[in-house]
């Protein structure tokens, strides 16, 4: 069988280093193009990319996006930054391409994909929910993708369970001390050299509270979830947002 044309985007940075050698080492797969900034796109299309793994910076994403999409190039993207303006252009590119596939996954990491699952299981039981992501200092967005997609999930969940707001008696707080308010959920960014990536879901009630933590401790951890994004989305055309739909967890 033939092998999978793939290019990596990003490809000097230190999560796209990793992928571009994972691509060459999977035998289902070629790494056909390896780019970086200030790269020509028109490399994806002279080298015959059929998936592109964008890990760039979230200026550069959606003018990536927009290239491949429009020239029928799968799209695997690990890339942050996203709002719903920005799902609403890459919708538009993918309905005038029909056929092409993206997959947006806020995490690579099984366990981060996991603890967003599980997160979204425990939010209706609790009544106070809050999440704290912990990063090295290079990242350019605070708070993480994968903070904020957690705190859509567990405030989705809370909403469809009928969840009152949570308790907060703060009426004065210097700015930043209660967090980023992301649908009703406070989310905390801690920047710390020595870390990678962390996360912990708080979770407390009446004498209990329950904590979830997931640790990624180094960039193999990501590398599994963008080979099966690879391999998946060249047979899921349209959007389709986070690793979780291609784990067949249900
Ligand atoms: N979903 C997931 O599981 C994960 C997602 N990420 C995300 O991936 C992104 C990259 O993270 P990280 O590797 O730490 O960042 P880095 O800064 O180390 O790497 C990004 C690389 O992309 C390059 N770049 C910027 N613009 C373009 C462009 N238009 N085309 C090609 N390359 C470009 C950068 O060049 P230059 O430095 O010159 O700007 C840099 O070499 C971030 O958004 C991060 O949050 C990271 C880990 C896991
Ligand atoms: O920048 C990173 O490093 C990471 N970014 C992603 C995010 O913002 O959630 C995924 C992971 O946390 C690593």
């Amino acid at each position: 069988m033939s092998k999978l044309r793939v290019a990596v985007l990003g490809a000097k940075g230190r999560i796209g280093s990793e992928a571009a050698r994972s691509v060459e080492g999977a035998d289902d797969m070629e790494l056909v193009a390896a780019l970086d900034k200030d790269d020509s796109l028109e490399a994806l299309t002279e080298a015959g990319a059929q998936v592109a793994v964008d890990l760039t910076h979230p200026d550069s994403v959606m003018g990536n996006l927009e290239f491949c999409v429009g020239h029928g190039i799968h799209g695997v993207v690990g890339t942050t930054g996203w709002t719903d303006e920005r799902f609403g252009k890459l919708r538009t590119w993918l309905e005038a391409s029909p056929g092409t596939g993206v997959l947006v996954a806020p995490n690579f990491s099984i366990g981060a994909v996991l603890t967003m699952r599980f997160a979204r299981q425990a939010a209706r039981f609790f009544e106070s929910a809050e999440v704290v992501e912990l990063h090295h200092p290079n990242k350019a967005d605070a708070p993480s993708g994968t903070a904020t997609r957690t705190a859509q999930l567990i405030a989705a969940a809370r909403a469809e369970a009928g969840c009152p707001a949570q308790p907060d008696a703060t009426t004065s707080a210097l700015d930043g001390a209660r967090g980023a308010d992301v649908d009703g959920i406070p989310v905390h960014a801690v920047r710390l050299r020595g870390l990678l990536a962390h996360q912990e879901v708080l979770f407390g009630d009446t004498g209990e509270t329950l904590t979830i933590r997931h640790d990624s401790l180094h960039h193999s951890s990501f590398m599994p979830g963008i080979l099966l994004g690879v391999r998946r989305v060249t047979g899921t055309p349209g959007l389709t947002v986070g690793l979780e739909h291609f784990m067949d967890l249900d």
